[in-house]
Formats: structure tokens, sequence, C-alpha cells
């Protein structure tokens, strides 16, 4: 494995969208000018973000039921590297131009994706550099399948198929790791992101009315403190005349378990400032990655 890039102070964007409809051409066209929007900071060149990221399911509903209808392919090679030069997804054209014209690393949320060798759909997250490369591509790993009586019952399983592979990519100035929402619930992919070296990591979210208010922010400072990384994840805005009502409360998490930022629930963008001496604080004050003991628990020190 390649070394982390050195950690370098870096401004984050997440932009808590809203108006998330049944029309794709207008989710994508509103998502366009909302990263131009983001990328602008508040207008300062200081405050120009370098990475900003979009919520889960950006382009289309959130439902099982929707992902086959919604569902694009991802263009690659013959090696199987993702390539935007080959993608017919209009998602995958419209992220990467974006993430070109405002200059900016973009973690592209989710969109439903179609494999084109065997047809499966999976819930995928791409990332773009500041030229507009397809540089990262995740796959949620842990489906949403849940069932709370009366609250809610939801079964990505129904339509898609999880994940394999764990993912981080490189920036100029941090290791950025991804997960996507449920993922969030599974302690050893963040543990083996920050063990890879990966500073932040992100994860595009949505969850929902009954385990916002329980988890959202609990998991993203669970992780964050287990770690010792920054943790951020970015939501949609709620939308009560949807089908699923997101919690929206995107928020970044510093290695303290401290909320450097959060939204409220609705369409709004955040910034916050990821400040590496933060990280090396904490880790030098409560030096846990330096004392596990994987002599005594071995299974967990892949
Ligand atoms: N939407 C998800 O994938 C996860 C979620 O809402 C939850 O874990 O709660």
């Amino acid at each position: 494995m390649s070394t982390a890039p050195a950690f370098k102070s870096f401004r984050l964007a997440l932009i808590q969208l809203g108006a998330v409809g049944a029309d794709k051409s207008a989710n994508l066209k509103h998502a366009r000018e909302m990263i131009m929007r983001a990328a602008q900071g508040d207008g300062t060149p200081e405050s120009r973000p370098s990475v900003v990221v979009l919520p889960e399911c950006f382009n289309s509903p959130y439902g099982h039921a929707h992902f086959p209808t919604y569902a694009e392919t991802i263009g690659y090679t013959k090696s199987r590297n993702y390539d935007v030069q080959t993608s017919e997804s209009e998602s995958v054209k419209m992220l990467s131009s974006a993430a070109k014209e405002a200059s900016v690393w973009l973690v592209g949320g989710s969109i439903p994706e179609r494999d084109p060798t065997d047809q499966r759909l999976y819930n995928t997250c791409t990332v773009y550099s500041p030229t507009g490369a397809l540089v990262a591509l995740h796959r949620k790993i842990h489906l949403f399948d849940i069932d709370i009586p009366g609250k809610i019952t939801f079964k990505e399983s129904e339509t898609l198929t999880g994940g394999s592979s764990t993912t981080f990519f490189d920036t100029d100035f941090a290791r950025i790791g991804l997960g996507i929402c449920y993922d969030v619930r599974f302690p050893e992919l963040a543990m083996i992101a920050a063990r890879k070296g990966c500073h932040l990591l992100i994860y595009p979210g949505a969850f929902n009315m009954t385990t916002g208010p329980l988890h959202w922010s609990l998991l993203q400072q669970a992780r964050a403190v287990d770690n010792q990384v920054f943790f951020s994840m970015c939501s949609p805005a709620r939308d009560l005349s949807a089908g699923y009502h997101a919690w929206g409360h995107s928020m970044v998490v510093d290695p303290f378990g401290k909320i450097l930022a959060e939204a409220d629930e609705k369409e709004c963008i955040i910034h916050t400032t990821i400040d590496p001496t933060v990280f090396q604080d904490a880790r030098a004050g409560i030096p846990v990655t330096r004392q596990r003991r994987f002599d005594v628990y071995p299974d967990v020190s892949q």
C-alpha cells in the first residue's frame, strides 16, 4: 500500500441537497448549481473548499423500487478501471464536469448503478479530482435492510447487491476513506480505513425520522473517537412530501468526537476547516492507535 499524503489543513463543504424528485435531469441540474455555490465558500479565497460532498442517492428518489429505473452504467475500461471518458452515465458526466469547473475534489454522493457485466444494481459513490478524473468508486457494502414495526421497514436488498471492497483516495492534502450510510453501523470498515492511513472518512448518508434521532450523531462521533479521525456524513434535506423522510443534520466530527459543523433539516451548505493539529493532538494525548492489543483480538487485525 502506498504511503498516505502529508495531512494539511483544508476546507470541507457538505451540500445538504433539497428538492430531489422524480425528474432526474432536474435533480442533476440542481445538484450542479449547488456544487458551484458550495465551491465559492463565503466569497473569500480562504473560505473556498477543497472538497465538496453530495448526499446519498442525490439523483433519484430513495427507495428500492426506484433503483432499477434510475440506475446508470458507469463507464469502465477492460481492466475494470472506471473511466469518465467511456461513461454513458449522465450523472458521472455532470459530476466530472462540475468538479473540473469548480476545481474541487468532489465526493459525488451516491447514485443507483447498474453493472453491465451481470446487470446487478449497486448504491455507488464516485469521486472526482479537480481535473474531472474519476478517482474512486465505492459500492455500499452493507445494505440497508431493517424492520422496526410501526416505524420503518426498508429493504435495499430487494433490488441492490452489496459492494465488496473498502475504498479510499488520496488528495494532495489528505487520505480520505469512503462508506455509504448504513456502512457507518459496521465499525470494522472505519477501523480498516483508519489503519490504512485515512485522515477523514466521508459517508454520504440518508438516515430517517426513526434512526436519525437515535443514532445519526452517536455513530459518527463513535467512529471518529474509535479511530481518531475526522468523520463526516452528508444527508439530503428533509422532504415530507417524498416517500422517504431524511433526517438531514449533515455533520462533521473531529477526532475528539466534537461536532464541528451541523446542518438542521433544510437545504443548506455547511463549511468547516479540517485542521491536522486536532488529529495529531488527539492521537498524542490519548494514544489508543499505538495501544491496541491485537495479540488479544487478532481476528480484527488485518
Ligand atoms: N439509509 C441507510 O442506509 C441507513 C439508515 O438509515 C440507518 O442505518 O438508520
